[in-house]
């Protein structure tokens, strides 16, 4: 096929230069789509049908809809990518149309017309293994797939990989869900919401192709490090032009220089900042005093003030942003005018409004009622200025909030202001209230929960007139604003419609270890259910106490580099998590030791392939090996307790084969009751 395309001759069939070019780059873009790629088969699964899919059985074969395949072969191969033969016909189906779908959902209980349904598995690019359900048949036991089990489990190097040969029926659900709605996904640690939401954007590009090429997708995520983690996972599908952003990347109007405190931070992320932007933006409006004074040749147009406030005020009172109202604002003027002229005898044409809306008169009434406002000047005047700030969040923030939120000094400028994160936000709702955001057709949010009410805000608008996948875990938010309810959430969001569903079944973690880390729940988030692990894994936790050796840690560093050798002793990835203030003393004791690491978001290769990751980049990474350091200087790194447990609720759920937790301190009490006993521990540890 990619001959196919490299070999075609562009010579007949374009008139001129620009169709030429773009064709050429069009061509380019299928050749790069069409790319090999080293290990991954072409496909992966096979459905064969009682008859051809979508037949009806009570109709006769000739009146049947033609068999997509041919009717001497009815197996349907299922892959990444669609495949045809020399003359066209398809011999692999791309995973993502309608007849591949059983291959998905398709059970005992609703077969789907499938008779047999075979999985293939391959390793290193080698078909090694098949695994086939007879659907039909009543005597054959469902088991559990031992290929989906060493999909998950098989070592990982490099970047995030695609699910498409396993995904599972409920998360198949989410992943074809139509482009219309809004979905939500809440989901504990390694449900797959990452790999869900990442499918779902190659779904609806392959539903929707057109409409997405014009309007566009994002994929939002919480930091670099985590985006280059999943940035391979689309192309390797065959879509190279999705976005991928951080919100802060996203509200980048100003440069961030600054932080908050958590109080300030919490306060400028409240949804109640929207409405004093808003007042404060519709405040620069002002009520003209003298009347509209137009002269042309000969004759003066007079337009009373009270009619120009009428006009004004009816600009105001539609809901239109600040920028295309003061824009309309001239030609109302206009019409004004053309009206009086009317009525004076002449016979004005449109040509006459354009120019009575330039000419210098109105020009200046424009200016004067409706002043050009520069979002980051706003945002300045409200955090610099105290009355500036009294006048308009009045009823909304109280004076000692209003004191929170302004800066200690004001500063002068928008360029030499510290601006913060959360300043960028405010900065950023200004500017989309004075000039309309541009909306793109889907934008998946990852790790939602982290976002405030105003970042959620943000988000919205670039997909108000587009769909949403939101995706998150409440026992994950680490923030001090992070999200209580998914209602509220999709309420800041602009899409309170959605459906939000939910993924339980854990495909990263084994059992041990997440009933390990599940008794953090009670704590970090009562009522959410605990993960149900897929695999059983003995042997995949351990947890040891290194004797307190005084102020001195060196004993702990050394167990620690102990832990992650043994570690390395396995195949695939390993990740060192420690709480942040405790990463550059592991660094220098790795570097010691002559143990090369990597910083989250380098991408592991078979050389080097331990991760140092401070407890904070943890969220949504994992590896094949996970050593987990000072659990309680993990929590002690947050403001606050709840914030600590859920800081080390996520730093517990990273591993896939095994955690080792090693630890001088006392643990939290939830992880250090002995209900429940781990795996006895390996070498010379000291009982707990
Ligand atoms: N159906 C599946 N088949 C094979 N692997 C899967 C499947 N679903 C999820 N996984 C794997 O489980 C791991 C966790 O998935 P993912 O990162 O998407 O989870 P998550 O819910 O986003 O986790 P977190 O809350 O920790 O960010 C990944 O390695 C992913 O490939």
């Amino acid at each position: 096929m990619r001959e196919d395309v490299e070999g075609l001759d562009l010579s007949d069939v374009t008139a001129n230069w620009v169709n030429a070019e773009v064709l050429r780059r069009q061509m380019a873009e299928r050749v790069k789509a069409l790319a090999d790629l080293a290990h991954t088969p072409l496909f992966f699964g096979r459905l064969d049908h009682r008859q051809a899919p979508g037949a009806d059985p009570s109709r006769p074969r000739a009146a049947q809809p033609p068999d997509p395949v041919g009717e001497a072969e009815p197996s349907l191969y299922i892959g990444r990518r669609h495949v045809h033969d020399a003359v066209g016909d398809p011999m692999v189906i791309d995973w993502r149309a309608p007849v591949s779908q059983p291959f998905y959902r398709a059970s005992k209980k609703d077969p789907m017309g499938v008779a047999l349904r075979r999985r293939f598995g391959y390793t290193g690019g080698e078909l090694t293994a098949y695994e086939d359900e007879h659907l039909l048949d009543p005597a054959e036991e469902e088991r559990a797939s031992r290929l989906l089990q060493q999909e998950i489990e098989r070592p990982r190097v490099g970047p995030m990989r695609d699910i498409v040969a396993t995904i599972q029926p409920e998360q198949d659900e989410i992943v074809r869900s139509g482009l219309g709605g809004t979905v939500c996904v809440q989901g504990g640690p390694g449900t797959g919401k990452t790999a869900v939401g990442l499918h779902r954007v190659a779904y609806l590009l392959y539903a929707h192709r057109e409409r997405l090429a014009r309007t566009g997708t994002l994929v939002i995520g919480p930091n670099r490090s985590f985006l280059h983690y999943i940035e391979q996972v689309l192309p390797a599908l065959g879509e190279l032009e999705v976005k991928q952003a951080t919100v802060d990347e996203l509200v980048a109007r100003v440069e961030v220089r600054g932080t908050d405190e958590a109080p300030a931070a919490l306060l400028k992320g409240d949804a109640r900042m929207a409405e004093v932007l808003r007042r404060a933006l519709r405040a620069h409006v002002t009520p003209p005093t003298e009347p509209l004074v137009v002269v042309r040749g000969s004759r003066r147009w007079r337009i009373p003030a009270y009619e120009v406030e009428e006009i004004v005020g009816e600009l105001l009172a539609r809901d239109m942003r600040y920028g295309a109202a003061r824009a309309a604002l001239p030609q109302r003027l206009a019409h004004a005018v053309l009206v009086r002229m009317e009525q004076g005898g002449e016979a004005p044409d449109d040509r006459v409004q354009d120019a009575v809306a330039r000419n210098p008169a109105v020009k200046a009434a424009v200016k004067q009622i409706w002043p050009p406002v520069d979002p980051a000047k706003l945002v300045l005047r409200l955090l610099g200025e105290a009355e500036f700030l009294a006048a308009h969040a009045q009823g909304l923030l109280s004076a000692e909030e209003q004191a929170a939120v302004r800066w200690a000094k004001p500063y002068r400028s928008v360029r030499s202001a510290k601006w913060s994160a959360a300043d960028a936000v405010l900065v950023d709702e200004a500017a989309d209230l004075v000039e309309r955001t541009h909306s793109l057709g889907h934008v998946v949010l990852d790790e939602a929960q982290d976002l405030s009410p105003m970042q959620y805000r943000a988000v919205g608008r670039r997909c108000s007139t587009g769909s949403a996948t939101v995706l998150g875990d409440l026992a994950q938010g680490t923030t001090p604003w992070a999200t209580r309810s998914w209602r509220d959430a999709l309420g800041h969001l602009g899409h309170q419609d959605a459906h939000v569903e939910e993924l339980t079944a854990g495909f990263r973690v084994p059992r041990e270890v997440i009933t390990y880390a599940s008794r953090l729940l009670p704590s970090i988030a009562p009522g959410l259910a605990e993960v149900d692990s897929v695999r059983r894994s003995p042997g995949s936790l351990s947890v040891r106490r290194v004797p307190d050796g005084g102020e001195d840690s060196g004993a702990l560093d050394a167990a620690v580099l102990g832990a992650c050798a043994e570690a390395l002793g396995h195949e695939g990835s390993t990740g060192l998590i420690a709480a942040d203030s405790r990463v550059p003393q592991l660094a220098a004791a790795l570097t010691a030791a002559g143990i090369g690491y990597l910083s989250p978001g380098e991408e592991t290769t078979a050389e080097a392939r331990l991760t140092l990751v401070p407890a904070s980049l943890a969220k949504g990474l994992e590896y094949d090996y996970v050593v987990l350091d000072e659990p309680a200087a993990v929590v002690a790194g947050e403001p606050d307790e709840r914030t600590g447990l859920r800081r080390l609720y996520v730093a517990l759920t990273r591993a896939v084969s095994g955690l080792a937790v090693l630890h001088r301190a006392e643990l939290p009490p939830a992880l250090a009751d002995p209900r429940e006993e781990p795996d006895p521990p390996a070498g010379a540890d000291t009982p707990r």
